[in-house]
């Protein structure tokens, strides 16, 4: 092999590999993976071991990359038509429908042994069935032809708390299910934020989404309605669980205030689509904090430091 074709070679290499990656949806993998360390804090009260931690992570994101992978290859034919997905690398040809269907089946049996041999049984069981959920009952059943497609299909992008939770202790309680609650409640304003700014594409393709269906106006009284519920849900964990204190108190109800207001501005002015987008931005934002909130809350060390804090002013 000569210099130049050795290096056409490799230059091919990285178009697959990249194209493959893409397959995956990237970028949305990191938040699943913060709800889920959270949850494993939470549960170990912020004495996680590394390692668990690192396989636990390593095991979501390879489930979630091959969930994602088996949702490009089945939207394929709408993912062609929407602007916003036409250059994925199905529908613009650079991967074929069943040698992704190999790569996503490959991604999931490693995430499954992974889970099995190295975490427990309880947390590849509920990793696969965050797969099978997104697949058969979002993809498959409801995101083309339900009202509720995203708030039923939400369940799916909740349950990475629950495989966290179960990775450290084996089983399930209230508190994972809480944060489950959280994610769960959260997505509704989190999508159909970003479905009133895209609403064309996906009236376009037959999408039932709320505001192809509904209209601006009675999405963006959901998004606000589901808001309200999601923001005071957050302190459920501060009371009755006391899973949390007070610098999460402090994280859910500053970070909440601002949820809500961005939300009743979006109601006053359902057709701004600026103000959409900054929503659902915020959504992201939202949830990446509060979960980081969660992770420091648990920690030993800002127990420790508030005692101190408290015991500089002590009360008679
Ligand atoms: C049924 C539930 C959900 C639906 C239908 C949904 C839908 C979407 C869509 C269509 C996008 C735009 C992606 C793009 O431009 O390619 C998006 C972005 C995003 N979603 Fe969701 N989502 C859901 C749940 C979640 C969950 C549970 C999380 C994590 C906890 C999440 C995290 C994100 C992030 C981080 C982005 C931004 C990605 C970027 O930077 O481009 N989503 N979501
Ligand atoms: C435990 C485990 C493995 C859970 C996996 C759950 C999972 C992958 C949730 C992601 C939810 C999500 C971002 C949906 C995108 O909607 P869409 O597919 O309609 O987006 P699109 O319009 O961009 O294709």
């Amino acid at each position: 092999m000569t210099g130049t074709q050795a290096l056409r070679h490799h230059d091919n290499f990285l178009q697959v590999a990249k194209s493959y990656y893409q397959l995956t949806k990237p970028r949305i993998i990191p938040l699943l993976l913060i709800t889920t360390a959270a949850s494993m804090e939470i549960a170990s009260k912020g004495q996680v071991s590394p390692l668990l931690l690192f396989l636990t992570l390593l095991g979501g994101t390879l489930a979630a990359a091959a969930a994602q992978t088996l949702n490009c290859i089945y939207d394929r034919d709408i993912d062609h038509t929407m602007l916003r997905t036409r250059a994925r690398p199905i529908p613009s040809g650079r991967v074929q429908p069943l040698h992704a269907l190999i790569f996503a089946l490959v991604l999931a049996s490693l995430s499954l042994a992974l889970f099995v041999f190295f975490v427990n049984t309880l947390s590849g069981f509920l990793a696969m069935t965050g797969i099978a959920f997104y697949m058969l009952i979002y993809t498959h059943l409801l995101k083309r032809h339900s009202i509720q497609n995203i708030v039923i299909g939400g369940a799916a992008g909740s349950i990475p708390p629950l495989v966290g939770w179960a990775a450290v202790t084996g089983d399930l309680g209230w508190i994972p299910w809480i944060l489950f609650a959280i994610i769960f409640l959260w997505t509704p304003p989190h999508f159909w934020a970003l479905a009133l700014m895209i609403k064309d594409d996906y009236a376009e393709v037959d999408i039932p989404m709320m505001p192809v269906v509904k209209g601006e106006e009675a999405t963006s009284e959901q998004i606000w309605l589901y808001t309200l519920i999601v923001v005071p849900f957050t302190f459920l964990l501060i009371y009755p669980l006391a899973a949390c204190g007070v610098v999460y108190g402090v994280a859910a109800l500053v970070l909440g205030f601002v949820f809500l207001k961005k939300a009743w501005r979006l109601k006053q002015n359902p057709f701004d689509r600026d103000m959409a987008r900054s929503l659902f931005k915020y959504s992201i934002l939202y949830m990446m904090l509060l979960c980081t909130a969660m992770v420091i809350d648990s920690l030993p060390m800002t127990s420790h430091l508030i005692a101190t804090i408290a015991s500089l002013f002590p009360c008679s």
